[in-house]
């Protein structure tokens, strides 16, 4: 099962809506076929661990993280290729949340007179899948809220340069973070401030759609976000701004989505719709708490730099929540605490 978790991270950030599935078949102690899922539309990882084995899958034992498909969807349900495949055992990591298969892809193989095991490594195929389940049971992309502070909690100086608060191996990571994410958010003053390019930075030849939230559209005319020969760049504004700027940009091939009234649940609702399953907020602090406030941040991820900047009027990550008592903070559950050459990682998730 380790070895499918494996094989299925070969596809990291390259399968929404689709899970992240690898499959191994083996034939008395030895691995006669493998696979992974490449990307929605293609085959899903069973069948190319079958088309592996070939014949030596008659008999064989055929283990995949996540429960085998029952369900004709681009492509036909796996259990029956199991079936024809002559697989005599089924070892699974969890059952599969998609109401599609639920349980039924387990249930038609026991049926057909096949050994089936569930639950072997559940934990951590549960982990590896977590934007796949959120989005299959909530209808919403996984949000992954990433800042980084200094000690004294300011994302930046009194004049908003914050280049950089974290060393390099921080950054580092959160360049693996993009290449993994469906999509990485800004809102405009981010983009006026800082100029980002919100891609990978040549960590993985992947780079997420980078996504911007600005109702005024009051956003500069020359950014490095406008050039979408690396990465492409959807903007979410509200009818009538900027009108001449929107011209502009959409020549340049940037998207641009336009709402009446710019909510960040219609922003969310328009990512889902678009197939993606985890969102990067990499914003300032105002539209941390709006995400928040709409609960479209379900993880947290906080780099903390050991130096102090000081400055009464110097951002913060998380802007106004409404709380006036302590006993309101948002308590994260599931902390892990990693140490990144001196900079600290905090990880874990909002509760509910
Ligand atoms: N067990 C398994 N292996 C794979 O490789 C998969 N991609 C899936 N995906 C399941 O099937 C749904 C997508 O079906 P189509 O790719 O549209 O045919 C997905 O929601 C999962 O339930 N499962
Ligand atoms: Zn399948």
């Amino acid at each position: 099962m380790r070895r499918c978790l494996q094989l299925a991270r070969k596809a990291l950030g390259k399968t929404a809506p689709n899970p992240l599935v690898g499959c191994v078949i083996t034939q008395g102690g030895k691995i006669v076929g493998q696979g992974f899922h490449p990307k929605a539309g293609e085959p899903h990882a069973e069948v190319f661990a079958l088309r592996a084995a070939g014949e030596q899958a008659r008999g064989a034992t055929l283990y995949v993280n996540l429960e085998p498909c029952n369900h004709q969807g681009r492509t036909p349900p796996c259990t029956q290729a199991i079936l024809q495949g002559g697989i005599r055992k089924v070892v699974v990591g969890m059952i599969d949340p998609d109401p599609r298969v639920s349980g039924t892809g387990v249930e038609t193989l026991q049926q057909a007179g096949l050994e089936v095991v569930v639950g072997v490594e559940e934990a951590a195929c549960r982990q590896l899948n977590e934007a796949f389940i959120h989005r299959v049971l909530y209808q919403r992309p996984l949000g992954i809220l990433k800042y980084a502070m200094t000690l004294d909690g300011k994302i930046a100086t009194t004049t908003g340069h914050s280049a950089w608060v974290t060393g390099e191996k921080a950054r580092h990571l959160v360049h693996q973070q993009r290449a993994i994410a469906d999509a990485v958010i800004v809102g405009g003053n981010t983009v006026r401030q800082d100029n980002p390019h919100l891609t990978s930075h040549g960590v993985s030849e992947r780079n997420p759609l980078r996504v911007i939230v600005s109702p005024s559209f009051n956003l500069p005319p020359v950014a490095h976000l406008w050039d979408t020969e690396k990465a492409p760049t959807l903007i979410f504004t509200q009818e009538g701004s900027n009108l001449p700027l929107q011209a502009q940009l959409s020549q340049k091939g940037v998207e641009i989505e336009v709402f009446d009234q710019l909510t960040l649940e219609a922003v969310i609702e328009s990512l889902y719709e678009r197939g993606l399953s985890q969102i990067f907020w990499e914003c300032g602090g105002v539209l941390a708490a709006q995400a928040i406030q709409a609960k479209a941040v379900q993880k947290v991820m906080a780099f903390i730099a050991p130096k102090i900047i000081g400055g009464s009027g110097a951002p913060s990550p998380v802007g106004d929540l409404g709380f006036t008592q302590m006993t309101e903070a948002l308590p994260l559950k599931e902390v892990v605490i990693t140490s990144l050459d001196g900079d600290l990682l905090v990880e874990g998730y909002l509760e509910g």
